[in-house]
């Protein structure tokens, strides 16, 4: 391989960035662009912080566009509007999600239905329409697309809080394997990435810490020492499942956790 193209994996590629507005979805956004991405949409309802990533990354390679992905119009017409104005689609990387509400622990004696069903319409029912739609153009125009979506190590165990998040991303495994195997036919591959607990603003938010205390209460999880897993690591794999790197990889569900799920540890 040349140093052009493992420098520009995705040459001339206009992918979708759901959640893109923050943290692994503003880092996978700046590795796109630097790969070479003709154009990466940022998806978010962060109206503030979602141009200011555009800007910073550059308005002729990154656009931002409100985009709640628990409504199904509003999917319909950004993914739409993606490919209207930049020709074609070729990378849905359906990452926006949200956690519990705070004022619950989720356990399933104590469960909230109202926070269960706001992390369930974003985090599954979002994941599901970001997938169709995208599949959807990707089918009519021919294009033989990535499509990722963010899991986490949460799909894989149970927990002791956090049942509708641990749900959801249970549910996020059915619908890429699902996916996976019903687009194959088109040469539509469909992946997940799924991480363990890196420092960004939700898991910030949701543990009340800095991302140095984030870092050092997750250090203990993994099998690899003397490492912390970090937003880049994360983007780093998702550029792998968005490039032709994979090109014969298809319903995977790829753990970004340090050996955290072979170690046994389980979180709370
Ligand atoms: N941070 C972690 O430890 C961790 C671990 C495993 C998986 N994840 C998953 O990673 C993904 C990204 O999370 P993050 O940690 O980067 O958090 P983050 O809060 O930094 O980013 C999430 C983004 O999603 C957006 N979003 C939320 N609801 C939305 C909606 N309805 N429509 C459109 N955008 C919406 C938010 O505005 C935000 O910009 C999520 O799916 C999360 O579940 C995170």
């Amino acid at each position: 391989m040349t140093d052009s193209s493992n420098n520009k994996k995705l040459l001339g590629k206009v992918a979708i960035i759901t959640g893109g507005a923050s943290g692994i979805g503003k880092a996978t956004a700046h590795l796109f662009a630097q790969h070479g991405a003709r154009m990466v949409v940022i998806a978010d309802i962060q109206d503030q912080l979602g141009p200011q990533v555009a800007t910073s990354i550059g308005i002729d390679k990154c656009q931002y566009v409100h985009c709640d992905v628990s409504d199904e119009d509003q999917v319909k017409n950004m993914v739409e509007s993606t490919v209207q104005k930049h020709g074609q689609l070729d990378i849905m990387f359906s990452n926006a999600g949200t956690l519990s509400c705070s004022a619950s622990d989720q356990t399933i004696l104590e469960l909230d239905l109202s926070g269960f069903d706001k992390v369930i319409q974003t985090n599954a029912r979002g994941m599901a329409l970001c997938v169709k739609h995208a599949a959807r153009v990707m089918v009519e125009r021919r294009v033989k697309g990535s499509i990722i979506c963010t899991g986490s190590v949460a799909a894989s165990q149970g927990r002791q809080l956090s049942t509708d998040y641990c749900m959801a991303k249970h549910a996020v495994l059915g619908l890429v394997r699902s996916a996976s195997v019903q687009l194959g036919q088109h040469g539509i591959r469909v992946n997940c990435v799924s991480p363990s607990m890196v420092a960004t603003p939700m898991s910030c938010d949701a543990l009340g810490m800095d991302a140095e205390q984030v870092e050092k209460i997750s250090e203990p999880n993994s099998s690899l020492k003397g490492v912390v897993l970090k937003v880049r690591d994360v983007a780093n794999a998702v550029l792998f499942l968005a490039s032709d790197d994979s090109g014969f990889v298809t319903g995977l569900d790829l753990k970004v956790d340090g050996g955290h799920l072979g170690s046994g540890y389980k979180l709370q």
